[in-house]
C-alpha cells in the first residue's frame, strides 16, 4: 500500500516519496508566544502529532521540528502592557505551552528553535537574498522584492497582478509602507524603534520579520529541502508563500516536497482566534474554569474531538460536540482498560498478537491522506465489542468470545490507540471508574422517571442517551423500565 498525501502546492493527493528513503524531515510552524494556547492551536498540534505518530508507525524515521516565534509586534506590545521583558513574557508562555500541550499527549518535538536564537542565520539568509537582487534595504529596514520571484503566489494560487488589483493601498498595515517598492514586498528585517528589543545587523540595529525566521530555522535545523512542511491553513498566505519566496531562490532548491495544512477550529462560522476574542484556552477546557462553563474535559476527549474530523476540514466547536467526544472517550476507555481489568482473570498469556485484517483496514484509511476519522471506526468497533464482553463477564462469570480472541482484539485496540495518541493510564482510579454500577443505573432510571412525570422530556431523553452511551439500553413497558447492558 502506498501512503498518499494531499499537497497544497500541487492541489493533488500524491504518493509520499521522501528525499531520503525511510526518513522524514518535518517542520511545523509553532506558536507566537504571548498568550495561552486555545483549542485552535490544540487542533493544529494534535493533528501534526498524530501524523508524526502515524509516519513512525509506518516505519519512517521522523525528525520533527517546531519553532517558537519569540519576537513579534504582538509580543512587544503585550510585554509592555504587562511590564515584563519580552524574554520573561515569552518564557512564561512557552512554559504554559508545554504544560498544556503535553496534557493532550502531544509528543515533544525533536527541537524547538526560537527566532531570537537564530539571528546570525537570519542575517546570512537575508544577505544571500540581497546579493541575488531579491532584497533591498531602505533606512534600516530590509524588504523582499516580490516582483523578482516569478513563482510568487504558487502555493496560494494567487497571481501578483490580481492581488495588486484587489489590494486597496496598504497591505500589511505597517507604517513603513512608503519605503516599499511594491505593495506586496514584505519586511525581512525591521529597523529598531526606540525602546524595542534590537540586535546589531549589517543594516543597523533592528529585529527580524516573521517569515524569515522559519526559512532560516528550517535551513539550519533540517537543510535545504524538507519532506513535510505543516501548519494551519490560515498560514498559506502570506506566511508560507513568503517562506517559499525566501528559501527557494536563495538555495535554488524546493523548500518542501509536501505542503500540508490543517483546517480551522470554527466558532459560529468564524475562525477561533485571539484577535476575535472567541477562543477557549486548553487549560480552561481541561480544568473546567474561565469561559468553559462545563465540567473539566478529559484530554483524550479533546483528541477525539479533533480526530473525528478529517484534518483538512473546518471543525465546529460547540458544547454538544465536546459532550459527544466525552461520551466517545468513555466507550473507548472501557475498551482500552479491558485487558488491565480482566486479562488476568481470563488467563491471558504473554503473546501479543494483533488482528491483521483490522490493522490493514486502519492502514488503508490512514494511507489515504491520513483518514483517521475513518480509522477511528475500527477502534470503536473493537472497544464496543470488548465493553460488551466485559459486561457479560461481570454478570455471567464468563465471556462469549474465547479469551485468546479477546486478547487479540485488545492488543489491536491498544496498538491502534497508541498510533492516534489515544491512551489510558491503568491506575486504580480509572479501573474502578469503568462502567456504571447497578445502583448508579437504578438511580439514573429513577431520575428519568421523575423527569418524565414532570413532563421534562428533554431531561429524560438526555438520561436515556447518557445511559446508552455507557452501553446500557432501557426498555420501557407498562410494568416499568427494564435495562440491559449491550
Ligand atoms: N482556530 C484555529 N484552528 C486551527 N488551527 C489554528 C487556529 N488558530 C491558529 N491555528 C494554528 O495554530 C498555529 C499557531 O498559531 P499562531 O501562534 O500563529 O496563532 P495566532 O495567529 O497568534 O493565533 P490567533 O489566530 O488566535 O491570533 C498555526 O499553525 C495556526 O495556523
Ligand atoms: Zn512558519
Amino acid at each position: 500500500m502506498t501512503l498518499t498525501i494531499y499537497n497544497t502546492l500541487t492541489r493533488r493527493q500524491e504518493p509520499f516519496e521522501t528525499v531520503e528513503p525511510g526518513k522524514v524531515k518535518m517542520y511545523c510552524c509553532g506558536v507566537t508566544v504571548y498568550d495561552y494556547c486555545h483549542l485552535g492551536h490544540a487542533r493544529s498540534y494534535i493533528v501534526w502529532d498524530t501524523i508524526r505518530r502515524y509516519l513512525i508507525w509506518r516505519g519512517f524515521e521522523v525528525r520533527y521540528i517546531q519553532n517558537f516565534t519569540d519576537i513579534d509586534d504582538k509580543i512587544i506590545n503585550r510585554a509592555k502592557e504587562q511590564g515584563l521583558t519580552m524574554e520573561a513574557l515569552c518564557n512564561r508562555f512557552i512554559d504554559a505551552y508545554f504544560a498544556d500541550i503535553r496534557r493532550l499527549n502531544v509528543m515533544d518535538a525533536d527541537e524547538y528553535p526560537r527566532a531570537t536564537e537564530h539571528i546570525p542565520e537570519i542575517h546570512e539568509l537575508i544577505q544571500i537574498l540581497e546579493q541575488k537582487g531579491l532584497a533591498y534595504a531602505v533606512a534600516g529596514d530590509v524588504y523582499y522584492r516580490v516582483e523578482r520571484f516569478p513563482s510568487y503566489g504558487k502555493l496560494s494560487g494567487r497571481e501578483l497582478e490580481q492581488m495588486q488589483a484587489g489590494a486597496s493601498g496598504r497591505v500589511d498595515g505597517e507604517d513603513s509602507e512608503p519605503k516599499k517598492q511594491h505593495p506586496f514586498d514584505f519586511a525581512l528585517w525591521k529597523a529598531a524603534k526606540p525602546g524595542e528589543p534590537a540586535w546589531d545587523s549589517p543594516w543597523g540595529q533592528g529585529r527580524p520579520g516573521w517569515h524569515i525566521e522559519c526559512s532560516a530555522m528550517i535551513r539550519s535545523q533540517l537543510g535545504q529541502t524538507i519532506d513535510i512542511h505543516s501548519g494551519g491553513g490560515d498560514l498559506i498566505f502570506p506566511h508560507h508563500e513568503n517562506e517559499i519566496a525566501q528559501s527557494e531562490p536563495a538555495m535554488n532548491k524546493p523548500l518542501a516536497r509536501y505542503w500540508t495544512h490543517n483546517g480551522m477550529v470554527m466558532v459560529n462560522g468564524q475562525k477561533m482566534s485571539k484577535s476575535l476574542g472567541n477562543f477557549i484556552t486548553i487549560r480552561e477546557l481541561l480544568d473546567g474554569v474561565g469561559s468553559w462553563k462545563g465540567d473539566p474535559v478529559n484530554p483524550m476527549a479533546v483528541r477525539l474531538f479533533v480526530l473525528q474530523a478529517h484534518y483538512r476540514k473546518p471543525l465546529d466547536f460547540t458544547e454538544e460536540a465536546i459532550a459527544n467526544a466525552e461520551n466517545s472517550w468513555k466507550t473507548l476507555k472501557e475498551g482500552l482498560l479491558f485487558g488491565y481489568q480482566y486479562g488476568e482473570k481470563l488467563g491471558w498469556g504473554k503473546e501479543s498478537e494483533i488482528i491483521p485484517e483490522l490493522v490493514a483496514r486502519f492502514q488503508e484509511l490512514g494511507d489515504d491522506d491520513f483518514n483517521f476519522s475513518g480509522g477511528l471506526a475500527v477502534l470503536f468497533e473493537l472497544a464496543k465489542e470488548l465493553r460488551r464482553e466485559g459486561n457479560i463477564l461481570v454478570h455471567e462469570g464468563s465471556t462469549k468470545t474465547p479469551a485468546d480472541e479477546l486478547q487479540r482484539q485488545w492488543n489491536t485496540l491498544i496498538t491502534l490507540g497508541k498510533v492516534l495518541g489515544l491512551e489510558v493510564t491503568p491506575d486504580t482510579e480509572t479501573l474502578t471508574q469503568v462502567g456504571l454500577s447497578e445502583q448508579e443505573i437504578e438511580a439514573l432510571i429513577q431520575q428519568r422517571q421523575e423527569a418524565r412525570k414532570a413532563k421534562n422530556f428533554g431531561e429524560s431523553d438526555r438520561i436515556r442517551n447518557e445511559l446508552q452511551a455507557q452501553g446500557i439500553t432501557l426498555i420501557d413497558s407498562p410494568q416499568g423500565t427494564r435495562w440491559h447492558r449491550n
